[in-house]
């Protein structure tokens, strides 16, 4: 899968891309990432991508045409794939739309920085995609936030095969279980008896349990989302039973 970066900072992008498994999954092959820097295509000497905003207001903006050529740059090197804003105005970026993502040949992510962007890109613009209802200097984050969600997705990047079909979001939504490796005692705390007796069906419904009534108590609306079967009702009722003693 081939991800096109728009951006003034091409190393934040490939500075976090040299570790973790990110880092792994282009030395493998599985993922290529190309940065495109507006600068470049700006058309005057001083390389300048910002300008004042018309009508006033504080800080600067960056201007469209170096924004619309680095797009059909991108454009050009990932045919058919998407042209995605990072920005505050987007559509709430969720495990499912991560796993949509994840079917695709190619994803092309436009970070802006400064203010914002001149309106007019966004006739090049696909989609405009949130991580979240909080405001950063720049959309390379995001843009590293939903990249690496994508790509763990992809088949072969995680070592443990399972690890992204176990994601807690992926089994249609419920929230994490608890985790604990040795050493068994930490503060006087010892591991859940279940984990250790060896009976995988019954931690694999201890787990699911767990998951089930955590997601139950602290994400009520997300289990709204999942119609629970009879067995996944009893495992709640009686997760309930226990926390209620
Ligand atoms: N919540 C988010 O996903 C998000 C995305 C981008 C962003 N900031 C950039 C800087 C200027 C403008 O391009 C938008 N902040 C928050």
């Amino acid at each position: 899968m081939r991800f096109d970066i728009i951006t003034i900072f091409p190393e934040l992008i490939h500075g976090y891309l040299r570790e973790g498994v990110l880092g792994r999954g282009q030395a493998k092959g599985l993922i290529q990432v190309h940065t495109w820097n507006p600068r470049d295509f700006s058309d005057n000497a001083y390389r300048r991508v910002d300008d004042r905003p018309f009508g006033g207001g504080p800080g600067m903006l960056m201007m469209a045409p170096p924004l619309l050529a680095a797009i059909a740059a991108a454009r050009a090197a990932n045919p058919g794939a998407p042209v995605l804003y990072l920005s505050p105005q987007g559509q709430r970026l969720q495990q499912s739309a991560v796993q949509d993502f994840a079917g695709v040949e190619g994803l092309i992510l436009l970070a802006g920085r400064y203010e914002g962007i001149d309106e007019r890109v966004l006739a090049e613009v696909d989609a405009e995609w949130s991580i979240g209802d909080y405001v950063l200097a720049g959309g390379e984050l995001p843009a590293l936030v939903l990249m690496e969600a994508v790509a763990r997705q992809l088949p072969g990047l995680l070592g443990h095969a399972d690890s992204a079909a176990e994601d807690s979001f992926a089994d249609a939504g419920l929230l994490d279980c608890p985790h604990y490796t040795r050493p068994e005692v930490v503060g006087g705390k010892k591991v859940p008896e279940v984990l250790l007796s060896g009976d995988h069906a019954r931690i694999r419904r201890w787990r699911l349990q767990q998951s089930l009534g955590r997601t139950a108590e602290r994400r009520p609306d997300v289990l709204a989302q999942r119609v629970l079967s009879a067995q996944e009702q009893q495992l709640l009722e009686d997760y309930r039973r226990q926390d209620g003693e």
